[in-house]
Order: structure tokens, then sequence, then C-alpha cells
């Protein structure tokens, strides 16, 4: 199989209570270990790059990455998707690169605006056979939800999701249901708002919903990264049974970077101290490629339930 658009494994997801994991890359190795994983559970894996991913490695070596590892593993259904495009122009380029699916985050805008580039980014992709994820809501800085107030000014409005989707004719959407991106989500107990998520699930049936920042921060590796000289302090993430829960909901695509670059630094640490003599960089990437694969498989299994789907 091709690359391929994420229409059937969002389907599929969203009929067999379970998500797809859409992991951040940026480079050889995160690549290699991603597919491994995928490979080795038999799972569907989307492949996103953010703005600053095109930027460091070159959006062609991304793609052609990309495209090698697809190769290599026919059999697993694999889309490559834009991560947050900011402007109708990155996502027009990374349509006419060979992505797969698009991601315009317009969420900073008002309404309509968004709604505008959004309309005008479904155009162009839909009239190329691409698919594009859009976004609702604000992710950032939720310190300590509670009152009904703050949620409401923060969080996805289901209403508004629905009108929005009308609208634009996106093929996914990202809300705002309590996660935020980084390893610090959290100042005090994780939350996520269920009723909200039920309440977009009804308003926009069989319809694929999308949950940025769900890194769990996993404590094992923060604490590795700690042991070996690192100073990763306070960081909190999404338990993975809560993740796991909305997964079985309308929630199809999990986004997951925080988790890589922790699992990754760990072991690069851990190997830089074990073996002080040594200055071969593919024996510590090699350990940083293990543990995003062990890391990733862990992920299919426990958090979005996608192992032996395909
Ligand atoms: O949402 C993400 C990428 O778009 C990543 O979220 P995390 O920072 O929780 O890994
Ligand atoms: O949501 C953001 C992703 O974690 C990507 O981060 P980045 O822009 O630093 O590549
Ligand atoms: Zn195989
Ligand atoms: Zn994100």
């Amino acid at each position: 199989m091709a690359l391929t658009d994420t229409k059937e494994m969002f389907r599929k997801a969203y009929e067999g209570h379970y998500a797809i994991g859409a992991f951040n890359v940026n480079n050889m190795e995160i690549i290699q270990g991603i597919m491994e994983a995928a490979h080795e559970e038999q799972s569907a894996v989307i492949l996103q790059a953010s703005e600053g991913a095109r930027k460091y490695a070159g959006s062609p070596y991304i793609v052609d990455l990309v495209k090698t590892a697809v190769r290599q593993y026919p059999e697993i259904p694999v889309a490559l998707h834009l991560d947050h495009g900011s402007c109708f122009e990155v996502c027009k380029d990374c349509i006419d690169g060979g992505f797969t699916s698009v991601m315009f985050d317009g969420s900073k805008h008002p309404f309509e605006e968004n709604v505008r580039i959004t309309k005008q980014v479904v155009e162009y992709a839909h009239a190329h056979g691409v698919v594009v994820e859009a976004e609702l809501g604000r992710l950032a800085g939720v310190e300590d939800m509670v009152s009904v107030d703050a949620k409401d000014a923060i969080f996805t409005d289901p209403e508004e999701a629905a009108e929005f989707v009308a609208l634009t004719g996106c093929d996914s959407l990202a809300i705002a249901i309590g996660t935020s991106h980084g390893a610090y989500k959290y100042s005090g107990e994780p939350y996520l708002d269920y009723e909200r998520l039920e309440k977009v699930g009804k308003l926009l049936p069989n319809y694929p919903i999308v949950l940025h920042g769900a890194s769990t921060v996993i404590p094992e590796y923060v604490a590795k990264c700690n042991e070996f000289g690192g100073k990763v302090l306070g960081a909190k993430g999404v338990p993975e049974d809560m993740l796991r829960k909305a997964a079985t909901m309308a929630v199809c695509k999990i986004n997951i970077d925080t988790d890589i670059r922790l699992a990754m630094t760990a072991a690069i640490r851990e190997s830089l101290v074990k073996h002080p003599e040594n200055f071969d960089p593919r024996s510590y990437l090699k350990a940083g490629r293990q543990a995003v694969k062990d890391m990733v498989s862990h992920k299919i299994q426990a958090v979005v339930g996608s192992s032996h789907s395909i």
C-alpha cells in the first residue's frame, strides 16, 4: 500500500471504538522506531510533521524518509500529515509535496476567519485527494480548570463545532477538552471534559475527533532523564486510562510528541552516561530509536488500542 489518507483508518477506528496514534516525526530514527512498532503491532499509523519539523529536516527529506518506510512495510496503512499548519500556503506546499493529510490550525483566529481559511484549505486539499483536519477551541494554559465559565471560555463549544464542520467540510476536527501541549499539562489533577466530548459526538455522528496534547508524560522516562543528568521537573501528562476512554468515544486520532521526545532523550542520556568512551552517534541513536519503538508499541496496545486492526 502506498501512503494513504486517514478516511479508512478513522472509519474503522470509529466503528471499533479505538483511535489511531499520530506521532510527530523529525528525523530518520524517529520514523524508523514508529514504523517498527506499527509493523510489530500490525496497526495503521499517522506520521505527522510540524512546521518546525519541516524546517529542521527539510520537507522533502521527511516525505522521502516516510515513503521509504512505507515501501518497507507495504501492508501497514500510513498517513503523512502536516501538524498545525498555520496558513493556506504551508498546507498547499505540503499537499503539493506529497502529504496525504494536512491540518490547518486556525484556532487562534476568530470563528469566521477560521472558517474562511479552513474552507480554502479544504477546497484545495479535496481537489488533490488530501484530507483536512481543523481546530476549534483553545488548548493552551488550562490551569486547574474548575469553573464552568472558565471551561466555556476556553474549551470547544459543541454546537459551534457542528456548525464549523458543516460550514467548512473539514474531514476531522481537533477540539479542546482539557489537554494541552508539552510536558507540563496540569498543575493539579488531570482533567478531561468527557461530557463535552459526548455532546460533540452526538452532534457530529460518525465524525472523527482529534485530541492534541495527548502525551502521558510517562514517569519512567522522566525519571530516567533526571537519573542521567537531565532536569525535567514537575512534568505531568494525561493518564493512560483517561486517553483510552476518550479513544472509545468519538476520538479517532491521538497526538503524541512529548512522549517521543522524553523516551528518546532518556535513552540517549543513559547511553552517553553508561558509555562515556563512545563517540559513535550510531550507538546512542540506536538506543534512542529502540526507546521510541518500545514506547510507541506500548501506546498502540494500551492507549490508542489499535493493535492488530489492519
Ligand atoms: O498535539 C501534539 C502534536 O500536535 C503533541 O502533544 P504532546 O505535547 O502532548 O505530545
Ligand atoms: O504540537 C506541537 C508538536 O508537539 C510539534 O512541536 P514543534 O512545533 O516543536 O515541532
Ligand atoms: Zn510485514
Ligand atoms: Zn498539537
